[in-house]
This record gives structure tokens, sequence and C-alpha cells, in this order.
């Protein structure tokens, strides 16, 4: 699996914004929307665009459009709503399906409580949000829940993402048989941070992203 860190300083200068605890939500908000499209400017480097012909007011013109189907944008709520504005407004036209996922505090495993996905994702270029990726066990089910349904290509965007999750991930594709004749696996992330501590929190993270967001609940 390829793991795509961006090293920009605009991009290092927010995260370190948003690390700070003493950040209020609105802030949060602002700077998690302003680097997820930093974010997605890298990853939709690939995103497929077909050969178009136009006519400027002077001449005919080559040019590009991205193809249909058009790319599927994936939220994982809660915090992952939080990344999905600053993702569409450079991909307008993209669809968007919606996994709700929550991770038991004790287990740390998550459990799907929303599913709203086309049931088929053949051909379909795929756009994961999740802003934190710590033991990687959210991003492996919702990555199953794609590839199952014949996703071809999925990249995820995180703002953060632990060394353990991300050598999780690779583990459970290598083991994968389907994933052999599968589609790239991407993960795009502002930083790989330390490691977990004891809850399976991202040292030294920013918190728990859904509740600087929205609120603890
Ligand atoms: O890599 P993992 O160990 O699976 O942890 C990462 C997940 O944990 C957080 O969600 P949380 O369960 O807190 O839900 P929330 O977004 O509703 O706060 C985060 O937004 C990820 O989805
Ligand atoms: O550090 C972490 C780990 C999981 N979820 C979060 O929101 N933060
Ligand atoms: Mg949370």
């Amino acid at each position: 699996m390829e793991t795509l860190v961006i090293d920009h300083p605009l991009v290092s200068h927010k995260l370190t914004v948003l690390r700070e605890s003493s950040t209020d939500s609105p802030t949060f908000r602002r700077l998690t929307d302003e680097l997820v499209t930093l974010l997605t400017y890298e990853a939709t480097r690939d995103v497929r665009v077909a050969d178009v012909t136009i006519t400027t007011p002077l001449a005919p013109a080559a040019g590009v459009q991205l193809t249909d189907p058009a790319p599927l944008v994936v939220p994982i709520l809660r915090a992952g709503l939080g990344m999905l504005e600053g993702m569409t407004r450079l991909l307008p036209t993209a669809e968007v399906g919606f996994l709700g996922m929550a991770r038991d505090e004790q287990t740390l495993q998550p459990a799907t409580y929303a599913d709203r996905l086309p049931a088929d994702l053949s051909g379909r270029q795929c756009y994961v949000l999740d802003p934190m990726l710590a033991t990687g066990g959210t991003l492996a089910a919702s990555l199953q829940l794609l590839l199952d349904r014949g996703a071809d290509q999925v990249t995820a965007i995180c703002l953060l993402a632990a060394p353990e999750g991300l050598q999780a991930l690779d583990r459970k594709l290598a083991a994968d048989p389907a994933h052999q004749s599968h589609p790239r696996v991407r993960v795009v992330t502002a930083a790989v941070d330390d490691r977990l501590d004891e809850n399976g929190f991202i040292l030294p993270g920013l918190g728990d992203a859904g509740d600087r967001l929205y609120g603890s609940m």
C-alpha cells in the first residue's frame, strides 16, 4: 500500500494550529476544511480524465474532463463529515456515499451504524475521508466494504496516521488473496505521527477529531 505524506509548509503550518489544544471548534473546522483541500490537490493527481476538444472564443482547443462515472467520495461519519466540503470544492461533480462507523472505546473495534453506498462500485475510483487513521480498524472495514462492491481504486485521505495503523492495513491487504488482483489502495496524509497510546489515540495527535469538530458525545 502506498502512503503519501504531503510535505508542504502550508500543510505543516495548518496542522500545527489544528493540533494545538487551545484551538476552538470553529477554527478547527475551518483548518480541517483548508487542509483537506490541500491534500485533495495531491490525492487526485491520478483522477481519471478523458481528452476533449472545446472551442475558445478564438479557436478549438484540446482539454480534458473528468470521466464518467464520477469519482465516489465517502466520508466516514462523524469526523469525516468535516472533510467533505474541502474535498467537493475541488471535485464538485463527485458522487457522495456515506459510512457511519464508531470505534468501541474498550475493544477499539469499529461498528458500522450507517451504510449509504451504491451497491455496485465496479470500475469506480473512490476517495475515503477520515481524519484519523489510528489502529486502522475503521479504514480496514471501510476498504473491505468498497472493495467487496467492486471499487477498483481507493484513496484514503487522512489528516493524521499512526505507524501501527498503516502497518496493520498493509498486513491485512497483503493477506487478502482478492487484493492481489485489485486495485491500488493509497493513503494520503498530512503526517505520520509517533505511535498510539494505551487507549488507541494517536500521539502526539490532536485528540478526538469528532469531538473537536462537533463536541463530545
Ligand atoms: O483507526 P481506528 O483505530 O479505527 O480509529 C480511527 C477512527 O476513530 C475515530 O472515529 P470515532 O470512532 O471516534 O467516531 P466519530 O468520528 O464519531 O468521533 C476517527 O474519526 C476514525 O474513524
Ligand atoms: O487519536 C485519535 C484516534 C482515534 N480517533 C480520534 O479521533 N483520534
Ligand atoms: Mg470520535
